[in-house]
């Protein structure tokens, strides 16, 4: 690996008698694309937060740009980009305004900030829209602001957590487009997510975090290779009969998991598996054969899923 750009040791966060965030290891590199994937609760936020030295740890260490945080956080925070869960723009001013009063913050000219600002509304795709109030932006142009506005700064590093949550499909791709942009031009993304395809489609590498600790890291196709089969077999027979099917299925692939609406047989081959299944007499509601993904390596190292 190249030189890290974020560097995190031993990293907790403690509240109460919880860890959030439970003794993490991981670095960073420059340019890379790098994601924390787990659940609800897991931690992602909380890591997210202390990197940006918005929230002081309460163990191990960590540097960002050769940086500790939670003694520099100004310093720390003017080679990052943040763009939070929730946006926090101010509606009652316009997208152009809400961009440089951003970028005042900063201390930066307003000379700068007015070609930057043309700059950043073409890059989010709303320069037909720099006067309209922000309150009357879609969902996904509002996200799309807020990661326009976190590049006034012009970071090297952004931190994204849960960049599409509540978007619709559409106005993921167009997100999804957008930061792919970045990521060309050599920006160090970090997104936080619990979205299995986004963590697949941004990621470079990732770690898989539960309960405040890392289970597993590497890029999405070593997970994959490593903690599941090439295919998964799907089948559905309703829950009352799904007992009853369970002990035939089970040498059918490598393992199966049972699931409160379907049964999953892991094996490297579904079609076999889907006439294995037909050759002794079963017949499921409906049957699906797919490609391992994420989700399945989260299934195997927590039993339980992603999304719940
Ligand atoms: N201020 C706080 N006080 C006490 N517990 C907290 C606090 N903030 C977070 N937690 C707890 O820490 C754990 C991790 O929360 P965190 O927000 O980092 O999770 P997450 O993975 O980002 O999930 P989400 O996607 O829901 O934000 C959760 O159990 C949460 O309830």
């Amino acid at each position: 690996m190249s030189e890290p750009v974020i560097v995190a040791r031993g990293l907790t966060k403690v509240y109460g008698q919880t860890a959030a965030v439970d003794g993490i290891d991981f670095e960073i590199a420059r340019g890379e694309s790098f994601g924390l994937l787990g659940p609800n609760g897991a931690g992602k936020s909380t890591t997210m937060r202390m990197i940006g030295g918005t929230l002081q740890r309460t163990g191990g260490s960590m540097l960002v740009a050769g940086l500790d945080p939670a003694e520099r956080g100004p310093e720390v925070r003017a080679h990052l980009g943040v763009v939070p869960q929730q946006d926090n723009l101010d509606e009652e001013l316009s997208v152009r305004d809400n961009l440089i009063i951003y970028g005042r913050y900063f201390g930066l000219p307003y000379s700068y900030l007015r070609a930057k600002a043309d700059e950043l509304l073409e890059f989010a795709q709303l320069t037909d829209r720099g006067t309209a109030k922000v309150g009357s932006l879609s969902g996904g142009m509002k996200r799309r602001l807020t990661i326009a506005r976190s590049l006034v700064n012009e970071p090297k590093v952004l931190l994204l957590d849960e960049p599409t949550t509540g978007l619709d499909p559409q106005a993921r791709h167009v997100l999804w487009d957008r930061l792919f942009r970045l990521k060309e031009v050599g920006v160090t993304l970090v997104v936080t997510t619990h979205f299995m395809d986004e963590a697949e489609q941004l990621c470079d590498r990732l770690v898989v975090i539960d309960r405040g600790r890392i289970m597993a890291e590497g890029t999405p196709r070593q997970l994959i290779r490593e903690h599941s089969t090439r295919e998964v077999l799907e089948v559905r027979f309703g829950a009352d009969r799904n007992a009853a099917v369970v002990a035939q299925l089970e040498d059918i692939g490598s393992r199966i998991e049972v699931l409160p609406d379907r049964i999953l047989v892991y094996t490297d081959d579904g079609e076999a598996a889907l006439e294995a299944v037909a050759a002794r007499g079963l017949s499921p509601i409906t049957s699906l054969v797919r490609r391992s993904s994420l989700e399945d390596v989260f299934l195997r190292l927590t039993g339980r899923s992603l999304v719940d």
